[in-house]
Protein backbone atom coordinates (compact mmCIF):
# COMPACT_ATOMS: atom_id res chain seq x y z
CA UNK A 1 0.00 0.00 0.00
CA UNK A 2 1.45 3.40 -0.79
CA UNK A 3 2.24 6.15 1.91
CA UNK A 4 -0.51 8.43 0.79
CA UNK A 5 -3.26 5.88 0.73
CA UNK A 6 -1.63 4.20 4.08
CA UNK A 7 -2.05 7.88 5.21
CA UNK A 8 -5.70 8.37 4.39
CA UNK A 9 -6.97 5.23 5.45
CA UNK A 10 -5.10 6.57 8.82
CA UNK A 11 -6.47 9.73 8.89
CA UNK A 12 -10.02 9.53 8.24
CA UNK A 13 -10.83 6.26 9.52
CA UNK A 14 -13.92 4.94 7.51
CA UNK A 15 -16.93 6.68 8.94
CA UNK A 16 -18.99 4.22 8.52
CA UNK A 17 -17.84 1.62 10.27
CA UNK A 18 -16.96 3.46 13.16
CA UNK A 19 -20.47 4.36 13.72
CA UNK A 20 -21.51 0.35 13.55
CA UNK A 21 -18.55 0.14 15.91
CA UNK A 22 -19.81 2.88 18.69
CA UNK A 23 -23.65 1.58 18.31
CA UNK A 24 -22.53 -1.88 19.51
CA UNK A 25 -20.00 -1.13 22.00
CA UNK A 26 -21.27 2.16 23.50
CA UNK A 27 -25.04 2.01 23.54
CA UNK A 28 -25.96 4.81 26.66
CA UNK A 29 -23.77 7.69 24.97
CA UNK A 30 -26.42 9.63 23.52
CA UNK A 31 -28.54 9.70 26.59
CA UNK A 32 -25.47 10.18 29.06
CA UNK A 33 -24.75 13.11 27.06
CA UNK A 34 -28.24 14.99 27.14
CA UNK A 35 -29.26 13.86 30.36
CA UNK A 36 -26.30 14.96 32.73
CA UNK A 37 -25.56 18.49 34.01
CA UNK A 38 -21.92 17.34 35.03
CA UNK A 39 -19.36 19.71 34.24
CA UNK A 40 -17.33 16.99 32.42
CA UNK A 41 -20.40 15.91 30.41
CA UNK A 42 -21.25 18.92 29.67
CA UNK A 43 -17.47 19.34 27.65
CA UNK A 44 -18.36 15.80 26.38
CA UNK A 45 -21.28 17.44 24.46
CA UNK A 46 -19.58 20.41 23.23
CA UNK A 47 -16.87 17.86 21.55
CA UNK A 48 -19.41 16.07 20.04
CA UNK A 49 -21.08 19.02 18.77
CA UNK A 50 -17.57 19.85 17.73
CA UNK A 51 -16.71 16.31 16.01
CA UNK A 52 -19.85 16.49 13.75
CA UNK A 53 -19.07 19.86 12.92
CA UNK A 54 -15.74 18.47 11.71
CA UNK A 55 -16.82 15.22 10.14
CA UNK A 56 -18.79 16.86 8.28
CA UNK A 57 -15.93 18.97 7.09
CA UNK A 58 -14.08 16.27 6.50
CA UNK A 59 -16.94 14.32 4.79
CA UNK A 60 -16.47 17.69 2.45
CA UNK A 61 -13.20 16.76 1.31
CA UNK A 62 -12.80 13.08 1.49
CA UNK A 63 -15.93 11.72 1.84
CA UNK A 64 -18.83 11.69 -1.06
CA UNK A 65 -22.43 13.11 -0.04
CA UNK A 66 -23.91 9.58 -0.53
CA UNK A 67 -21.59 7.69 2.19
CA UNK A 68 -22.58 11.00 4.50
CA UNK A 69 -26.24 10.34 4.08
CA UNK A 70 -25.85 7.16 5.19
CA UNK A 71 -23.73 8.26 8.67
CA UNK A 72 -27.05 10.93 9.25
CA UNK A 73 -29.50 8.42 8.74
CA UNK A 74 -27.86 6.03 11.00
CA UNK A 75 -26.92 8.55 13.58
CA UNK A 76 -30.62 9.54 14.05
CA UNK A 77 -31.60 5.74 13.99
CA UNK A 78 -28.58 5.60 16.97
CA UNK A 79 -29.88 8.59 18.91
CA UNK A 80 -33.91 7.43 18.82
CA UNK A 81 -32.62 3.54 20.04
CA UNK A 82 -30.37 3.78 22.79
CA UNK A 83 -32.97 6.44 24.19
CA UNK A 84 -34.26 3.87 26.60
CA UNK A 85 -30.66 2.40 27.82
CA UNK A 86 -30.25 4.05 31.25
CA UNK A 87 -26.88 3.70 32.43
CA UNK A 88 -24.28 5.10 30.51
CA UNK A 89 -20.58 3.08 30.65
CA UNK A 90 -18.42 4.42 28.16
CA UNK A 91 -18.33 7.51 25.79
CA UNK A 92 -18.77 7.48 22.08
CA UNK A 93 -15.36 7.15 20.52
CA UNK A 94 -14.09 10.20 18.94
CA UNK A 95 -13.54 9.87 15.03
CA UNK A 96 -10.69 9.09 13.24
CA UNK A 97 -11.08 12.49 11.50
CA UNK A 98 -11.43 14.54 14.64
CA UNK A 99 -9.02 13.38 16.40
CA UNK A 100 -6.77 13.80 13.01
CA UNK A 101 -8.20 17.57 13.29
CA UNK A 102 -6.55 18.47 17.48
CA UNK A 103 -2.94 17.91 16.00
CA UNK A 104 -3.97 19.57 12.93
CA UNK A 105 -4.91 22.70 15.20
CA UNK A 106 -2.55 21.89 17.82
CA UNK A 107 0.33 21.82 15.65
CA UNK A 108 -1.18 25.09 14.32
CA UNK A 109 1.95 27.33 15.22
CA UNK A 110 4.78 25.43 14.63
CA UNK A 111 2.62 24.71 10.97
CA UNK A 112 2.54 28.54 10.79
CA UNK A 113 6.42 29.08 11.41
CA UNK A 114 7.98 26.15 9.77
CA UNK A 115 5.47 24.92 7.32
CA UNK A 116 5.14 28.69 5.76
CA UNK A 117 8.98 28.83 5.77
CA UNK A 118 9.23 25.32 3.81
CA UNK A 119 6.20 26.87 1.31
CA UNK A 120 8.63 30.49 0.78
CA UNK A 121 11.63 28.49 0.28
CA UNK A 122 9.69 26.16 -2.28
CA UNK A 123 8.68 29.39 -4.19
CA UNK A 124 11.92 30.34 -3.94
CA UNK A 125 13.74 27.71 -5.66
CA UNK A 126 11.40 25.85 -7.61
CA UNK A 127 14.27 23.77 -8.40
CA UNK A 128 16.02 21.25 -6.04
CA UNK A 129 19.78 21.56 -5.79
CA UNK A 130 22.22 21.70 -3.10
CA UNK A 131 21.27 25.60 -2.01
CA UNK A 132 17.58 24.44 -1.46
CA UNK A 133 18.73 21.36 0.53
CA UNK A 134 20.82 23.61 2.93
CA UNK A 135 18.49 25.60 3.71
CA UNK A 136 15.85 23.35 4.26
CA UNK A 137 18.43 21.84 6.69
CA UNK A 138 18.59 25.33 8.42
CA UNK A 139 14.92 25.35 8.98
CA UNK A 140 14.84 21.98 10.01
CA UNK A 141 17.20 22.85 12.64
CA UNK A 142 15.59 26.04 13.76
CA UNK A 143 12.06 24.11 14.32
CA UNK A 144 14.01 21.94 16.76
CA UNK A 145 13.92 18.58 14.95
CA UNK A 146 17.64 17.81 16.26
CA UNK A 147 20.89 17.73 14.48
CA UNK A 148 21.23 14.06 13.85
CA UNK A 149 17.56 13.54 12.80
CA UNK A 150 18.19 16.67 10.44
CA UNK A 151 21.22 14.90 8.91
CA UNK A 152 18.94 11.54 8.59
CA UNK A 153 16.07 13.17 7.09
CA UNK A 154 18.54 14.90 4.33
CA UNK A 155 20.19 11.79 3.59
CA UNK A 156 16.79 10.15 2.99
CA UNK A 157 15.57 13.18 1.16
CA UNK A 158 19.05 13.63 -1.24
CA UNK A 159 18.86 9.94 -1.72
CA UNK A 160 14.98 9.70 -2.61
CA UNK A 161 15.53 12.59 -5.21
CA UNK A 162 17.90 11.30 -6.96
CA UNK A 163 15.97 7.72 -7.34
CA UNK A 164 13.01 9.54 -8.25
CA UNK A 165 14.91 12.13 -10.80
CA UNK A 166 12.78 14.82 -9.05
CA UNK A 167 13.85 18.12 -10.52
CA UNK A 168 11.01 20.33 -8.77
CA UNK A 169 10.33 21.40 -5.79
CA UNK A 170 6.92 21.23 -5.50
CA UNK A 171 5.88 17.95 -3.74
CA UNK A 172 8.75 18.56 -1.77
CA UNK A 173 6.81 18.56 1.42
CA UNK A 174 5.15 15.38 0.59
CA UNK A 175 7.97 13.67 0.28
CA UNK A 176 9.90 14.90 3.63
CA UNK A 177 6.74 13.70 5.16
CA UNK A 178 6.71 10.33 4.50
CA UNK A 179 10.65 10.24 5.56
CA UNK A 180 9.88 11.64 8.96
CA UNK A 181 7.03 9.10 9.37
CA UNK A 182 9.55 6.42 8.58
CA UNK A 183 12.23 7.87 10.72
CA UNK A 184 10.13 8.27 13.62
CA UNK A 185 8.79 4.78 13.74
CA UNK A 186 11.52 2.51 12.75
CA UNK A 187 11.72 0.09 14.52
CA UNK A 188 9.66 0.74 17.38
CA UNK A 189 5.70 1.17 16.39
CA UNK A 190 4.05 -0.78 19.02
CA UNK A 191 5.38 1.47 22.16
CA UNK A 192 2.90 3.88 22.24
CA UNK A 193 0.39 1.73 23.44
CA UNK A 194 -0.02 1.80 27.63
CA UNK A 195 1.50 -1.31 29.20
CA UNK A 196 -2.26 -1.99 30.89
CA UNK A 197 -2.87 -5.54 32.89
CA UNK A 198 -4.95 -8.07 31.66
CA UNK A 199 -7.58 -9.85 33.49
CA UNK A 200 -8.67 -6.72 35.38
CA UNK A 201 -5.48 -6.32 37.57
CA UNK A 202 -4.55 -2.98 38.73
CA UNK A 203 -2.32 -0.79 36.45
CA UNK A 204 0.22 1.29 37.99
CA UNK A 205 1.20 4.57 36.22
CA UNK A 206 4.35 7.09 37.55
CA UNK A 207 4.38 10.35 36.25
CA UNK A 208 7.42 12.62 37.28
CA UNK A 209 8.73 15.40 35.48
CA UNK A 210 9.90 19.36 37.33
CA UNK A 211 7.01 21.37 38.50
CA UNK A 212 5.19 23.48 36.35
CA UNK A 213 5.23 21.48 33.35
CA UNK A 214 2.11 20.79 33.47
CA UNK A 215 1.99 17.46 35.09
CA UNK A 216 -1.38 17.95 37.04
CA UNK A 217 -2.85 18.65 34.35
CA UNK A 218 -2.23 15.92 32.10
CA UNK A 219 -2.77 13.29 34.96
CA UNK A 220 -5.63 14.78 34.58
CA UNK A 221 -6.41 14.30 31.12
CA UNK A 222 -5.28 10.63 31.12
CA UNK A 223 -7.88 10.32 34.11
CA UNK A 224 -10.63 11.45 31.62
CA UNK A 225 -9.21 9.14 28.62
CA UNK A 226 -9.37 6.12 30.53
CA UNK A 227 -12.55 6.62 32.48
CA UNK A 228 -14.33 7.22 28.76
CA UNK A 229 -12.74 4.03 27.57
CA UNK A 230 -14.81 2.78 30.96
CA UNK A 231 -12.03 2.21 33.12
CA UNK A 232 -11.79 2.94 37.06
CA UNK A 233 -9.48 4.99 38.02
CA UNK A 234 -7.68 6.46 41.20
CA UNK A 235 -5.51 9.00 41.77
CA UNK A 236 -2.49 9.44 44.36
CA UNK A 237 -1.31 12.73 45.46
CA UNK A 238 1.79 11.79 46.02
CA UNK A 239 3.35 15.31 45.50
CA UNK A 240 3.15 16.36 48.76
CA UNK A 241 6.17 19.00 48.38
CA UNK A 242 5.03 22.06 46.11
CA UNK A 243 2.25 23.79 47.60
CA UNK A 244 -1.22 23.71 46.70
CA UNK A 245 -0.22 20.16 44.26
CA UNK A 246 -2.53 18.47 46.25
CA UNK A 247 -5.78 20.39 46.17
CA UNK A 248 -4.72 20.64 42.78
CA UNK A 249 -5.04 17.07 42.29
CA UNK A 250 -8.11 17.20 44.15
CA UNK A 251 -9.98 19.46 41.59
CA UNK A 252 -9.10 16.99 38.99
CA UNK A 253 -10.03 14.07 40.86
CA UNK A 254 -13.55 16.29 41.16
CA UNK A 255 -13.95 17.10 37.57
CA UNK A 256 -13.45 13.24 36.05
CA UNK A 257 -15.17 12.13 39.32
CA UNK A 258 -11.94 9.95 40.49
CA UNK A 259 -11.10 9.45 44.01
CA UNK A 260 -8.03 10.88 45.17
CA UNK A 261 -6.05 9.48 47.72
CA UNK A 262 -4.10 11.58 49.68
CA UNK A 263 -2.41 13.49 52.84
CA UNK A 264 -1.31 16.17 54.51
CA UNK A 265 1.27 18.67 52.62
CA UNK A 266 4.90 17.26 53.89
CA UNK A 267 4.07 13.75 54.54
CA UNK A 268 5.87 11.16 53.00
CA UNK A 269 5.01 10.64 49.06
CA UNK A 270 5.86 6.08 49.64
CA UNK A 271 3.02 6.46 52.57
CA UNK A 272 0.78 8.19 50.43
CA UNK A 273 1.94 5.21 47.41
CA UNK A 274 0.85 2.83 49.91
CA UNK A 275 -2.04 4.11 51.19
CA UNK A 276 -3.17 4.83 47.67
CA UNK A 277 -2.74 1.05 46.44
CA UNK A 278 -4.64 -0.55 49.39
CA UNK A 279 -7.23 2.04 48.30
CA UNK A 280 -7.24 1.03 44.41
CA UNK A 281 -7.07 -2.78 45.20
CA UNK A 282 -10.02 -2.73 47.81
CA UNK A 283 -11.99 -0.53 45.20
CA UNK A 284 -11.23 -3.09 42.36
CA UNK A 285 -9.93 0.00 40.54
CA UNK A 286 -8.20 -1.03 36.99
CA UNK A 287 -5.82 2.15 37.05
CA UNK A 288 -3.84 3.85 39.57
CA UNK A 289 -2.05 7.43 38.28
CA UNK A 290 0.23 8.69 40.58
CA UNK A 291 1.23 12.24 41.09
CA UNK A 292 5.01 12.89 42.18
CA UNK A 293 7.30 16.14 43.47
CA UNK A 294 9.51 16.95 40.59
CA UNK A 295 12.43 18.38 42.52
CA UNK A 296 15.21 18.63 39.98
CA UNK A 297 17.20 20.72 42.47
CA UNK A 298 18.48 18.29 44.35
CA UNK A 299 19.21 15.26 41.78
CA UNK A 300 19.70 13.19 45.11
CA UNK A 301 16.89 13.96 46.94
CA UNK A 302 14.69 13.02 43.57
CA UNK A 303 16.68 9.71 43.77
CA UNK A 304 16.01 9.00 47.20
CA UNK A 305 12.86 10.07 46.91
CA UNK A 306 11.66 7.47 43.81
CA UNK A 307 13.27 4.73 44.63
CA UNK A 308 11.84 4.75 47.68
CA UNK A 309 8.11 5.14 45.73
CA UNK A 310 9.04 2.77 43.55
CA UNK A 311 10.27 0.13 46.08
CA UNK A 312 6.57 0.58 48.07
CA UNK A 313 4.63 0.01 44.85
CA UNK A 314 6.62 -3.08 44.00
CA UNK A 315 6.60 -4.49 47.45
CA UNK A 316 2.50 -3.98 46.96
CA UNK A 317 2.59 -5.43 43.22
CA UNK A 318 5.65 -6.84 41.55
CA UNK A 319 6.02 -6.01 38.39
CA UNK A 320 4.91 -2.28 39.01
CA UNK A 321 4.74 0.68 38.27
CA UNK A 322 3.47 -0.83 35.01
CA UNK A 323 4.65 2.79 33.29
CA UNK A 324 7.07 5.81 34.39
CA UNK A 325 6.00 9.06 32.46
CA UNK A 326 7.40 11.47 32.11
CA UNK A 327 6.29 14.90 31.79
CA UNK A 328 7.73 17.41 29.21
CA UNK A 329 6.91 21.05 28.77
CA UNK A 330 7.52 21.46 24.76
CA UNK A 331 7.61 25.35 24.60
CA UNK A 332 10.92 25.07 26.51
CA UNK A 333 12.37 23.06 24.33
CA UNK A 334 15.81 21.93 24.43
CA UNK A 335 15.86 22.21 27.96
CA UNK A 336 13.22 19.74 27.91
CA UNK A 337 15.91 16.83 26.38
CA UNK A 338 18.19 18.36 29.60
CA UNK A 339 14.98 17.04 31.79
CA UNK A 340 14.83 14.20 30.32
CA UNK A 341 18.57 13.07 30.44
CA UNK A 342 18.28 13.67 34.07
CA UNK A 343 15.26 12.49 35.00
CA UNK A 344 16.64 9.09 32.66
CA UNK A 345 19.67 8.54 35.08
CA UNK A 346 17.33 8.54 38.28
CA UNK A 347 14.48 6.50 37.23
CA UNK A 348 13.26 3.85 34.49
CA UNK A 349 11.30 5.97 32.34
CA UNK A 350 9.01 4.00 30.01
CA UNK A 351 7.40 6.98 27.94
CA UNK A 352 7.09 10.70 27.62
CA UNK A 353 4.09 12.91 27.77
CA UNK A 354 4.89 16.00 25.77
CA UNK A 355 2.54 18.68 27.16
CA UNK A 356 1.42 21.97 25.76
CA UNK A 357 2.89 20.91 21.95
CA UNK A 358 0.55 23.63 20.82
CA UNK A 359 2.14 26.57 22.45
CA UNK A 360 5.34 26.41 20.61
CA UNK A 361 6.55 26.74 17.15
CA UNK A 362 9.47 24.51 17.36
CA UNK A 363 7.58 21.52 17.53
CA UNK A 364 10.19 19.76 15.86
CA UNK A 365 10.86 18.45 19.51
CA UNK A 366 9.01 15.33 19.21
CA UNK A 367 11.52 14.11 16.72
CA UNK A 368 14.63 15.10 18.84
CA UNK A 369 12.99 14.00 22.02
CA UNK A 370 12.48 10.01 20.14
CA UNK A 371 15.96 10.72 18.18
CA UNK A 372 18.25 11.84 21.71
CA UNK A 373 16.19 9.69 24.72
CA UNK A 374 14.94 6.74 22.38
CA UNK A 375 12.22 6.64 25.00
CA UNK A 376 9.01 6.66 22.95
CA UNK A 377 6.21 9.95 23.00
CA UNK A 378 3.55 8.02 24.19
CA UNK A 379 1.05 11.24 24.34
CA UNK A 380 1.18 14.95 23.52
CA UNK A 381 -0.57 17.74 25.05
CA UNK A 382 -2.37 19.93 22.22
CA UNK A 383 -4.42 22.19 24.23
CA UNK A 384 -5.64 23.00 27.93
CA UNK A 385 -9.46 20.84 27.30
CA UNK A 386 -9.83 17.75 28.85
CA UNK A 387 -9.63 15.67 25.80
CA UNK A 388 -6.80 17.85 24.29
CA UNK A 389 -4.34 14.79 25.71
CA UNK A 390 -4.02 12.68 22.67
CA UNK A 391 -1.60 9.26 21.90
CA UNK A 392 1.05 10.34 19.54
CA UNK A 393 0.71 9.16 16.30
CA UNK A 394 3.27 9.80 13.86
CA UNK A 395 0.97 10.39 10.97
CA UNK A 396 -1.25 12.52 12.03
CA UNK A 397 1.44 14.45 13.71
CA UNK A 398 3.09 15.13 9.94
CA UNK A 399 -0.23 15.77 9.20
CA UNK A 400 -0.18 18.68 11.24
CA UNK A 401 2.88 19.47 10.06
CA UNK A 402 1.43 19.91 6.62
CA UNK A 403 -1.47 19.75 6.46
CA UNK A 404 -2.43 22.07 3.75
CA UNK A 405 0.33 20.36 1.59
CA UNK A 406 -0.92 16.90 2.23
CA UNK A 407 -4.42 17.35 1.61
CA UNK A 408 -3.94 17.78 -2.39
CA UNK A 409 -1.84 13.87 -2.49
CA UNK A 410 -4.06 12.52 -0.42
CA UNK A 411 -7.22 13.47 -2.78
CA UNK A 412 -5.16 12.36 -5.09
CA UNK A 413 -4.14 9.17 -3.82
CA UNK A 414 -5.39 5.54 -5.26
CA UNK A 415 -8.87 5.02 -3.54
N1 LIG B 1 -1.99 24.95 25.97
C1 LIG B 1 -1.75 23.94 26.81
N2 LIG B 1 -1.69 24.16 28.11
C2 LIG B 1 -1.45 23.13 28.94
C3 LIG B 1 -1.24 21.81 28.46
N3 LIG B 1 -1.00 21.01 29.52
C4 LIG B 1 -1.07 21.78 30.61
N4 LIG B 1 -1.32 23.07 30.28
C5 LIG B 1 -1.46 24.24 31.15
O1 LIG B 1 -0.24 24.46 31.81
C6 LIG B 1 -0.49 25.06 33.08
C7 LIG B 1 0.30 24.34 34.13
O2 LIG B 1 -0.23 23.04 34.26
P1 LIG B 1 -0.35 22.34 35.67
O3 LIG B 1 -0.82 20.97 35.47
O4 LIG B 1 -1.15 23.21 36.55
O5 LIG B 1 1.13 22.29 36.09
P2 LIG B 1 1.71 22.86 37.42
O6 LIG B 1 0.70 22.74 38.50
O7 LIG B 1 2.24 24.21 37.19
O8 LIG B 1 2.88 21.94 37.74
P3 LIG B 1 2.97 20.39 37.74
O9 LIG B 1 1.62 19.83 37.97
O10 LIG B 1 3.93 20.10 38.83
O11 LIG B 1 3.52 20.12 36.39
C8 LIG B 1 -1.99 25.03 33.26
O12 LIG B 1 -2.51 26.31 32.99
C9 LIG B 1 -2.47 24.04 32.23
O13 LIG B 1 -3.76 24.31 31.76
C10 LIG B 1 -1.29 21.59 27.02
O14 LIG B 1 -1.10 20.51 26.49
N5 LIG B 1 -1.56 22.71 26.25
Amino acid sequence: MSFFKRLKDKLIGNPIEEKVENLVEEPSTELKLEDTVEPVQQESSHKEEQEKVEESSASEVFIDSQASNVVEEEKQEEVQEIAIVEEPVKEKKPSAWSITQKFKAGLEKTRNSFTSKVNDLVARYRKVDEDFFEELEDLLLQADVGFETVMELMDKLRFEVQRKNIKDTNGIQAIISEKLVEIYEQGEEDLIELNMQPNGELTVILFVGVNGVGKTTTIGKLAHRLKSEGKTVVLAAGDTFRAGAIDQLQVWGDRVGCEVIKQSEGSDPAAVMYDAIRAAKNRKADVLICDTAGRLQNKVNLMNELEKVHRVISREIPNAPHEVLLALDATTGQNALVQAQTFKEVTNVTGIVLTKLDGTAKGGIVLAIRNKLHIPVKFVGLGEKMDDLQPFDAERYVYGLFAEGLDKELQNSEE
